[in-house]
């Protein structure tokens, strides 16, 4: 098992923020960005989006993997972003959704050339509940997120993966939703899963983010807000680290 797989299991409270490439390819938003993000020294960087193109995840990946040594693992909307320099990819299967192409369209398409770049693939069961705003996941994806007080359909859909053989669980409300997802929903699927469980979407303030690793939460991902306010990654060195 590799170092980033046993970092997953280790208990530990862990932050990834997340970079989209489509928002942040050149060095002039990024420099500033990762010399901050060298600060809070977060557990991941993840990198990826709905619709970002190869050109755009290279050009980012390679600006961030010469300007830091934080972990960088691809997060992908797509098969098109699979990237050698990445140290690992979530190989996601949106199982929230019925739509073929993201159980395991994607994931046959680009399976060999993950195997070629010897790049680790973290076999992931991504569930995506709605965040009371219209995510571009569900969009580019055309699934129906799991309704955020639907809690046992979480639960079973998490307990599914589980079984499947999946190594982890990504719950997310989605980029920018305007809800995140309820202490309720996390701490219920939580305990009916042995294996670590990712937790993004909306989340903007550190309350948010204590919420989410009190109820259970092994990853918390946070994007926009550090898009829109990177002193948040200051904020989050003096609060979380110093628990
Ligand atoms: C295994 C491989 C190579 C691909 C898997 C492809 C699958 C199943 C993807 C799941 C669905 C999907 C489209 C996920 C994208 C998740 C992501 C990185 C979201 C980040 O936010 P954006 O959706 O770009 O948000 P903005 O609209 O704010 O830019
Ligand atoms: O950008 P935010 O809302 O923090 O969401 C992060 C991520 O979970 C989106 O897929
Ligand atoms: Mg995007």
């Amino acid at each position: 098992m590799n170092s980033i797989q046993q970092k997953l299991k280790d208990g530990k409270r862990k932050i990834a923020i997340l970079i989209d490439p489509e928002k942040m390819h050149s060095e002039v938003r990024l420099v500033p960005l990762l010399k901050k993000i060298n600060l809070l020294k977060p557990d991941f960087i993840f990198v990826g989006g709905s619709t970002v193109t190869a050109q755009e995840i290279n050009t980012c990946i390679a600006i961030i993997k010469a300007l830091t040594t934080i972990p960088v693992v691809i997060f992908p909307g797509a098969q098109t972003q699979v990237c050698p320099n990445a140290d690992a990819i979530l190989f996601l299967s949106l199982i929230s959704g019925r739509n073929p192409d993201y159980l395991i369209g994607h994931q046959v398409k680009s399976a060999h050339l993950i195997k070629e770049m010897k790049l680790t693939p973290i076999p992931t069961g991504y569930i995506l509940i709605d965040g009371e705003k219209n995510s571009s996941v569900a969009y580019v994806s055309q699934t129906t997120p799991i309704p955020n007080d639907q809690i046992s359909i979480a639960v079973k859909t998490a307990i599914a993966g589980q079984m499947l053989g999946l190594s982890t669980i990504f719950m997310d409300a989605g980029s920018g939703a305007k809800r995140a997802i309820n202490a309720e929903m996390i701490a219920a699927v939580k305990s009916n899963i042995t294996i670590p469980l990712i937790i993004g979407g909306g989340i903007r303030t550190i309350d948010g983010v204590d919420a989410a690793f009190e109820a259970g939460a092994d990853v918390v991902v946070i994007g926009n807000k550090v898009e829109e306010d990177m002193d948040f990654l200051l904020d989050l060195k003096n609060c979380l680290y110093q628990k």
